[in-house]
């Protein structure tokens, strides 16, 4: 999946965020969205996925605008883009299968129960949470909550992941292997963005990084500008 930001421009509570944001990331690439707490990498992130409409400029996926998709292109789009928030986005009140069964009934329809159970269990396994299937949600940790993020964004096989904050909340040796499994995506072609400032994820991922600041780090335009750069 290509995605491309033209042009974006936003403003939070009459605050410019961000100003003229102008990125392409293709599939097998890692685009990595980095800056200081507040610069605004979450309002990126929620404009990438289409939570919030930029005001100004836009974002296209595979050459269509995402404010201009027909209902088709629009539903493939949301099936394809696998979300994994800051913040565990778990429905705490249903089992960790439950919730790992939405995303398949809502776009897998055409699967059997048992696939889907199938599918279901094969992820858990992966992850390790099998002997959690039956427990809701909100008796999780939070590691083991954001494992349960990752496994439903990935449950899907998306053909581009979103992940707010990657290899947070989570131990050295965790990080290590979600590092690993980024490498693994990134080389199976799925297109990665990624909002964080890891040091390893700039050097052994990132093929374009877009770096949000503020004017005393970058004296650039107003309060918040952005920096695009190709990775080396
Ligand atoms: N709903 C909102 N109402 C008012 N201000 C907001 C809102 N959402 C974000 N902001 C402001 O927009 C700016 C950017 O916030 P954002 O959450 O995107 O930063 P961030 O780079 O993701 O920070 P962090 O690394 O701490 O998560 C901040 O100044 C924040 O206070």
């Amino acid at each position: 999946m290509k995605i491309a930001l033209k042009d974006i421009s936003h403003s939070v509570a009459d605050q410019p965020i961000l100003a003229n944001i102008n990125v392409t990331v293709g599939s097998g690439e890692c685009l990595l969205i980095t800056g200081r707490s507040g610069s605004g990498k979450s309002v990126l992130f929620n404009i990438i996925c289409d939570i919030t409409r930029p005001q100004q400029g836009h974002v296209l996926i595979d050459g269509v605008q995402i404010a201009t998709m027909t209902a088709l292109q629009y539903a493939r789009f949301r099936r394809d883009l696998g979300v994994i928030f800051q913040v565990s986005a778990l429905i705490s009140n249903l089992t960790l299968e439950e919730n790992l069964l939405l995303p398949l009934n809502r776009h897998h329809s055409r699967l059997s129960s048992d696939e889907k159970r199938q599918k279901v269990w094969e992820i858990c396994q992966q992850f390790g949470l099998t002997q959690y299937l039956d427990k809701r949600t909100d008796r999780l940790s939070s590691g083991l909550a954001s494992l349960a993020g990752l496994a439903r964004a990935l449950i899907m096989e998306p053909k581009a992941l979103i992940w707010d904050a990657p290899m947070a909340q989570v131990d050295r040796a965790w990080c290590q292997h979600e590092l690993e499994l980024l490498k693994h995506l990134k080389e199976k072609g799925t297109t990665l963005v990624l909002c964080s400032n890891r040091q390893e994820l700039i050097t052994r991922l990132a093929d374009h990084q877009v770096h949000l600041g503020f004017v005393d780090e970058l004296t650039l335009g107003s309060e918040h500008a952005a920096q695009a750069q190709k990775c080396q």
